[in-house]
């Protein structure tokens, strides 16, 4: 098989630089005062957890894990949680940052937090995953809340691992407490339409970002990176509106087919085959380093951070790129993907369709009340459509791309609450 073992961390562009990067420039762009600046900065909390697990052969591991909170000055602090061998604290930092841009992108009450635990759920079984996931909750017990820091699944977590984690907290809380997280299964309380949230809110904002370029969907091609939560969604949604998707790929190699993939089977084919692609015979296979460079219209990253960098952006082919993943592309990638007079519309508002339907998972859980899949999905398109717009303005206000302009919006917003709650 095609697995490649992750880059040392030393190799890798450091995902909070990258993040800090772009925050300076947009903070410049608004003339953000020093005092704010030093505020939004740092992330507020950061801790970190050892895990020990006993595992199926009766050994016990120790587990390192992490839950960053970055802001709470819109509210609660909300954002996933990673499983993976190499996920590390200043990529955790980062991604707890970005969810608060993304909550104010779109508006939402909520400030920004991620979490992470260095583990391999694909050489775990159930039962470990399971012990692991319930010691974790158990050890952020007094972080998480309700009122205080959701979670979410985030790569390698979904539903699942939430229902355990609601399972874990409650038991330390005494009663059942559905909101303490979203991404749950739906008879635990789970939203409709949550699993396909974010995938739906790329497609959404990949049609308004076309609707811009002029770009016909009917006429145009993809090539999506990771086939997950967010890729595989995102392409059987994309291919619903007449997109053809020449490419596709997981951790086990890249597909091509130049007539268009048929989605719908290479889902049916991953789901029975342990969540991969490997095997798969509607396509063939590519060098995945070429995927993201190969001749399409649109490239959507959904995988992992720093895939669109120096070495590779030069040979970018798409017009279109729509941030599936957190922070896929290097800031050190954006001068030249400018030049290239490429649109890109970024990770804080292209994947914030998952967080806003978190959101009215929340809203359910508080109300006890059940909402129907339309009334999701209309409200989620119309908040993705609408914050689509704000950012476009800003982007020809400021006469910037539209990533620095989702993080003008971003900033601005939560720069405007914090003077109005009157410091902390
Ligand atoms: N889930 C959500 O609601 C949200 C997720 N995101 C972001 O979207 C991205 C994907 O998350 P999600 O879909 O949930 O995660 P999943 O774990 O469901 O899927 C990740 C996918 O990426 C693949 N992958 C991992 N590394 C590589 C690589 N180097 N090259 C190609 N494919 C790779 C995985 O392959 P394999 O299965 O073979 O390991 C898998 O197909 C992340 O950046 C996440 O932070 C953003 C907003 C919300
Ligand atoms: O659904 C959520 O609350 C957060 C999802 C997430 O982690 C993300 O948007 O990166």
């Amino acid at each position: 098989m095609l697995y490649k073992e992750p880059a040392p961390i030393k190799d890798r562009e450091n995902p909070f630089e990258s993040m800090m990067s772009r925050f300076n420039i947009a903070a410049e762009v608004l003339g953000l005062d020093e005092e704010t600046y030093n505020v939004l900065k740092s992330p507020t909390r950061q801790v970190i957890v050892n895990i020990p697990v006993t595992m199926d052969d009766g050994k016990v591991r120790v587990f390192e894990g992490y839950r960053v909170i970055h802001s709470t000055i819109l509210g609660p602090s909300k954002g996933g949680i990673r499983y993976a061998p190499d996920v590390f604290l200043d990529e955790v930092k980062a991604l707890a940052a970005w969810m608060t841009w993304k909550c104010a992108v779109v508006d939402i009450p909520y400030g920004g937090a991620k979490g992470g635990i260095i583990c391999d759920p694909f050489t775990m079984s159930a039962g470990e995953i399971e012990r692991l996931t319930r010691a974790y909750t158990s050890a952020l017990a007094d972080t998480f809340g309700p009122d205080q820091d959701i979670p979410a699944p985030d790569m390698g977590t979904g539903p699942r691992e939430m229902a355990w984690l609601m399972d874990e907290y409650s038991k330390t809380k005494g009663s059942t407490v559905h909101a303490v997280v979203t991404g749950k299964p739906l008879v635990l309380g789970g939203s409709l339409g949550r699993v396909e949230a974010t995938g739906r809110g790329v497609m959404v904002s990949a049609m308004a970002a076309m609707d811009k370029l002029g770009m016909d969907p009917s006429k145009s091609t993809a090539a999506i990176q990771g086939f997950g939560n967010v890729g595989a969604w995102a392409a059987k949604l994309m291919a619903e509106r007449g997109v053809k998707i020449l490419g596709i790929s997981d951790v086990s190699g890249a597909y091509w087919n130049d007539n268009g993939i048929d989605i719908e089977d290479a889902i049916e084919y991953k789901n029975a085959h342990n969540g991969r692609l490997e095997g798969y015979k509607g396509a063939e296979l590519m060098d995945p380093d070429e995927l993201l460079t190969s001749k399409v219209d649109v490239i959507i990253p959904a995988a992992v951070e720093d895939v669109i960098t120096i070495k590779n952006v030069d040979k970018i082919q798409a017009r279109l790129i729509v941030e599936g993943a957190n922070g896929p592309t290097s800031y050190k990638a954006d001068n030249i993907i400018n030049e290239k007079g490429i649109m890109v519309v970024p990770d804080i508002l292209a994947n914030s369709g998952g967080v806003t339907v978190s959101y009215f998972e929340w809203v359910q859980n508080r109300m006890g009340f059940k909402w129907t899949l339309d009334r999701v999905n209309e409200r989620a398109e119309r908040i993705m459509n609408e914050s689509f717009e704000r950012v476009y303005a800003a982007s020809q206000k400021y006469n910037v791309p539209m990533r620095i302009a989702a993080y003008i919006v971003a900033i601005d917003k939560v720069a405007m609450t914090y003077k109005y709650r009157g410091g902390f």
